[in-house]
């Protein structure tokens, strides 16, 4: 039997199973085998190296925001629309045919948005370009995922489970469990809250499944027996995704109130140019970049020109940012703003910065 074949009885096997006390560890066991079967799944093939996998294009700018969809949902058309770039649009699925990058100027940010061809059910195990667009996606710090406003909701959880089933979760956190494989001991485990989800037994069952006998383990999280797969398996990509149904000019009004509340979701229409502001506006929010001022001695900040970092950015990116060696003739930083108790406080190089902070940096 291949692969495919062995995922697809596991799938079955799990959708006729009942969940109930007496399948949970049943059930524990054949999710433990599916994330299994899946990363073998992803594993270059050896009659095909490499060769094609993802599509080269350059990091730039201050983030990435990636646009997933069907064929045809409008993609390139937005990619267009919001940055100078042209991308080919056309009535006809597959237009686009690879990555096309467009730069989205906004408050002073450079974000880099990339266009990819249309992906379709089985897009995970190689259909069309599926793999390398999914490559791409896992390299964004954003997901928009655009879909068809006239197609209601069945696009939105198949593209959702071709995403998951490469490991990408999406608006998710990591699951807060502290994992350590040992080298003898057995499987000590703890939780610190109540859990309804997973139990020792069932832990245990797992990590034989993959065949850990010794490993610290412990539950801060009430986590469910998927969250602590991922931990196992290690390599998940944690995205914030922002759901946008586009062509909202060819649904009634009814249905655009229904999309706009769904969680995550924007409602845009890129042929009649409707709610793109609210979109950016959106969108910043999602790739929380941190905007920092530079101060001179004796002088006012400087609001025109903010430095721009991601979430969690210390003194010392702020450096790199302005000179190479800046970082090694620090002194100390005085910094105005949320991230200090006092205004200026003074500061050290790994000291975090919050957004819209102040800074004046004092050399040796
Ligand atoms: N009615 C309507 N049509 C739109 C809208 N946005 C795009 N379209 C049309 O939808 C069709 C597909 O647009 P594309 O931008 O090529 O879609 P895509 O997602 O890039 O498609 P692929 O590259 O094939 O995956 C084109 O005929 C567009 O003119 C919209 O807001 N409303
Ligand atoms: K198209
Ligand atoms: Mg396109």
């Amino acid at each position: 039997m291949g692969i495919l074949e062995k995922i697809s009885e596991i799938e079955k096997e799990i959708a006729r199973t009942q969940k109930n006390k007496a399948t949970e560890y049943h059930l524990g066991l054949l999710k433990a085998k599916l994330a299994k079967y899946r990363a073998q799944l992803l594993e270059p093939s050896k009659s095909a190296p490499s060769k094609g996998e993802g599509f080269d294009v350059m990091k730039s700018g201050d983030a990435r925001v990636a646009l997933i969809g069907f064929p045809s949902v409008g993609k390139s058309t937005f990619l267009s629309l919001m940055t100078s770039t042209a991308s080919e649009a056309a009535s006809y699925e597959f237009t686009t045919l690879t990555c096309i990058p467009g730069v989205i100027e906004y408050k002073g940010a450079n974000i880099q948005l990339l266009d990819l061809p249309g992906i379709i059910e089985g897009a995970a195990q190689g259909k069309g370009r599926g793999r390398q667009v999914i490559a791409v996606a896992r390299t964004a710090d954003v997901v928009i995922m655009m879909l068809d406003a006239t197609k209601g909701e069945v696009q939105r959880s198949l593209l959702e489970k071709e995403l998951e089933s490469v490991g990408i979760r999406l608006n998710k956190h990591k699951p807060n469990i502290y994992f350590k494989p040992k080298k003898g001991g057995g499987l000590s485990f703890n939780s610190t809250v109540t859990l309804t989800q997973c139990s020792e037994k069932l832990v245990q069952l797992i990590l034989h499944e993959y065949k850990i006998f010794n490993a610290e383990v412990l539950f801060r999280e009430d986590c469910s027996p998927d969250e602590f797969i991922d931990v196992i398996v290690g390599n998940r990509v944690y995205m914030p995704c922002l759901y946008v149904y586009n062509k909202i000019d060819q649904v009634s009004m009814e249905e655009v109130d229904r999309l706009a509340r769904q969680p995550d979701s924007v409602v845009i229409s890129c042929g009649m140019k409707l709610n793109l502001d609210y979109l950016l506006e959106v969108l910043w929010e999602y790739l929380a970049l941190t905007c920092i001022y530079t101060k001179k001695r004796g002088q006012r900040p400087d609001f025109t020109d903010a430095i721009i970092l991601r979430k969690g950015a210390s003194v010392e990116h702020v450096c790199h940012r302005i000179h190479r060696s800046l970082a090694s003739q620090f002194k100390y930083a005085l910094v105005w703003g949320t991230s200090t108790k006092y205004s200026p406080q003074r500061v050290g190089l790994t000291h975090t910065m919050e957004h819209e902070d102040v800074i004046q940096i004092v050399k040796k």
